[in-house]
């Protein structure tokens, strides 16, 4: 427990595997936590110490007053973690303002980029919420692993380091660790992106393309994450840190993921419906576009959009980046 959190209450956004591992990390952090989901039995479930559905097998401690009443989630709070998925981040937040007082920082914990508008996250909350402090928690952190409390580290960024390193200090605890920035857009295109990079990880495993294809690939994403990241402003050194780089190598190399899981299925011919969430499906097709307005070069980015809408099959996807114009690999 850290001293700075025994009186603070935090409120999280969202019932499923994140929500609730976040909730625990705050318990542990020694914070009273309220967690609103939609769904009545799942909040039961969670108050008395499973999420069957998102978290099976995992027994964790009671103590996070869990219910569908959004009042009374965020009554009292001084922190509100946003952990819903991405996509549903505008709608959700629409429901939030009316009980939301200004100057409570809002940290957004979800991972990806408004399909429709190719908005960041950040922007939908300065539109919505213009009068709350926008903060984002990324990094390598399987939902599972956290609730288990098995150790990791992620960073907390904020435009204000002071609320950066104040957020870093709340939900530090034993087997969290929290490192704080002032890139936040660094910080969250570096979790957006790197969903769409494990989707293309899993669809090489998936096809059988070899181990070496799997590293050429997400060593070549990585680059077309920098490009995109310098369109948007993000510092390259955030980018080779827990939100870019180190997500990466979590999410690009294990089942364990759903993104990867999704593109393996993909790579494997499966029929892809009602899957887990894998947030790099919406992210890739509006990632794609992004970078043709930048005019960044992201061949990777755009095969994954095109596999996944049906234009390409892998095999004309793998034909198409390996015979581009050569050039140098330090090209940006
Ligand atoms: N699971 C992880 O390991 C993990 C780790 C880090 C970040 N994230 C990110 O956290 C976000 C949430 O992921 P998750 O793993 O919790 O997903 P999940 O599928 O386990 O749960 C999503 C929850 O959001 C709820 N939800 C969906 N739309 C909603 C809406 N409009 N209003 C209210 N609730 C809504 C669902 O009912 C569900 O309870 C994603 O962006 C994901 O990338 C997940
Ligand atoms: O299961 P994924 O692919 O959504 O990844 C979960 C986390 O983002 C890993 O850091």
């Amino acid at each position: 427990m850290n001293e700075r959190a025994e009186t603070s209450r935090t409120a999280v956004l969202g019932g499923g595997a994140w929500g609730t591992a976040l909730a625990l990390a705050a318990l542990r952090a020694g914070q009273s936590v309220s967690l609103w989901a939609r769904d009545a039995d799942m909040c039961a479930a969670i108050a008395r110490g499973e999420n069957p559905h998102y978290l099976p097998g995992i027994a964790f401690d009671t103590g996070i007053a869990a219910t569908t009443d959004l009042g009374a989630a965020l009554g009292g709070a001084d922190c509100v973690l946003a952990v819903t998925p991405a996509q549903s981040l505008r709608a959700v937040l629409g429901e939030v303002k009316p009980h939301m007082p200004a100057g409570i920082p809002l940290v957004l914990c979800a991972k990806g980029i408004e399909r429709e508008t190719g908005a960041l996250l950040s922007s939908i909350v300065a539109e919505i919420l213009p009068d709350n402090p926008v903060a984002v928690l990324s990094g390598p952190s399987f939902a599972a692993d956290v609730a288990r409390g098995l150790p990791t580290a992620v960073v907390v960024a904020a435009r204000e380091d002071t609320l950066a390193m104040d957020l870093a200090t709340r939900f530090s605890a034993q087997n969290l660790r929290c490192y704080a920035s002032d890139d936040v857009t660094g910080v969250e295109l570096g979790g957006a992106l790197k969903n769409v990079f494990a989707i293309a990880a899993g669809a090489v495993v998936g096809a059988q393309l070899g181990a070496s294809a799997q590293a050429a690939m997400v060593t070549r994403g990585f680059v077309e994450l920098r490009r995109l990241g310098a369109a948007f402003g993000a510092r390259p050194e955030t980018l080779m840190g827990l939100s870019g780089l180190g997500d990466m190598m979590l999410s690009c190399s294990s089942t364990q993921s759903r993104n990867f899981a999704y593109g393996a299925a993909l790579g494997r011919g499966e029929p892809l419906e009602g899957r887990p969430l894998a947030e790099g499906v919406p992210t890739a097709a509006i990632a794609a576009r992004l970078a043709a307005e930048h005019a960044v070069d992201a061949p990777i980015i755009s095969a994954v959009a095109a596999l996944l809408n049906g234009a390409v099959t892998i095999d004309q996807a793998v034909e198409a980046l390996m015979t581009r114009p050569l050039k140098h690999e330090n090209e940006i």
